[in-house]
């Protein structure tokens, strides 16, 4: 097929999903059953771009979802566009799986989680050190819109305040650190440990490069793992990350 037919099909396929009208499933819920089936949940993030560069532009939204949803808990869908490539018309294809949706963008407005409910996410990233003051508002803001909030840290202090005033949110635990960019895998474990017996769902962010990391994770007492680059690059890998156990 030459380029304008490969552009003519999945602009046909954009444009379904621009009319799609759908709620995906709760994330929380999903999490919890696949745990309780013996598995570490598998969240599979849709990321072309970081501020490290770009990681995959050949890899359209279809195909990714395709061969990695049938192992996939949920979904994490990238909207930021400038640093990550993404874009609020990848959330709408997503929701074609009948999966939950994270929506993935540095969230310091409440516009930005009504447009999260308006395309049909299950839950809104809610960063602790980008909130500030605001983040109990936003929580709350998204609640009230029925979406289910994932705060992430990156620091124990931060991990300890968010499971000592509302345990039942799910906390995303960032092994990157979000002003330096730095990866520490040991350094989201030692936050886990701090936490795990007062959290209800520890998703372990970022930095996951293979089963052993995942495993590691799943040890420690996370209850999911959320991966985006070591997906992109091999998408074989989601068989894999099913397969892992917890406890
Ligand atoms: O590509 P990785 O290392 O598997 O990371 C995925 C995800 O954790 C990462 O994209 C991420 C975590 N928190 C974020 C906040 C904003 C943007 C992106 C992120």
């Amino acid at each position: 097929m030459d380029f304008l037919g490969i552009i003519n099909e999945l602009t046909k396929k954009r444009v379904e999903a621009i009319k799609v009208n759908a709620r995906a499933p709760g994330m929380l819920r999903a999490i919890e059953r696949r745990n309780s089936e013996g598995y570490l949940a598998l969240i599979a993030e849709y990321k072309r771009a970081s501020p490290s560069g770009v990681i995959r532009l050949d890899l359209d939204p279809w195909t990714y979802f395709n061969a990695v949803g049938q192992y996939a808990t949920g979904f994490s869908v990238l909207v930021e566009p400038i640093y990550f490539l993404g874009s609020p018309i990848f959330v709408k294809i997503a929701l074609n799986y009948g999966k939950p949706v994270l929506y993935k963008d540095f969230v310091i407005s409440r516009e930005q989680i009504r447009e999260a409910g308006e395309l049909g996410a299950s839950s809104v990233l809610l960063i602790k050190r980008l909130g500030g003051n605001a983040l109990w508002d936003l929580v709350d803001y998204a609640m009230d819109l029925g979406l289910e909030p994932l705060i992430e840290v990156d620091d124990e202090d931060d991990a300890l305040e968010i499971v000592n005033s509302n345990p039942n949110v799910m906390l995303g635990i960032n092994s990157r650190d979000l002003g330096d960019l730095s990866v520490s895998l040991d350094r989201a474990i030692s936050i886990i440990r701090a936490v795990r017996s007062k959290a209800n769902v520890i998703i372990a962010e970022s930095g996951v490069r293979g089963v052993n990391d995942a495993v590691r994770l799943a040890r420690e007492g996370a209850n999911a793992i959320l991966v985006g680059t070591a997906l992109m690059r091999n998408v074989e890998l989601a068989k894999e990350f099913s397969g892992i156990t917890i406890h």
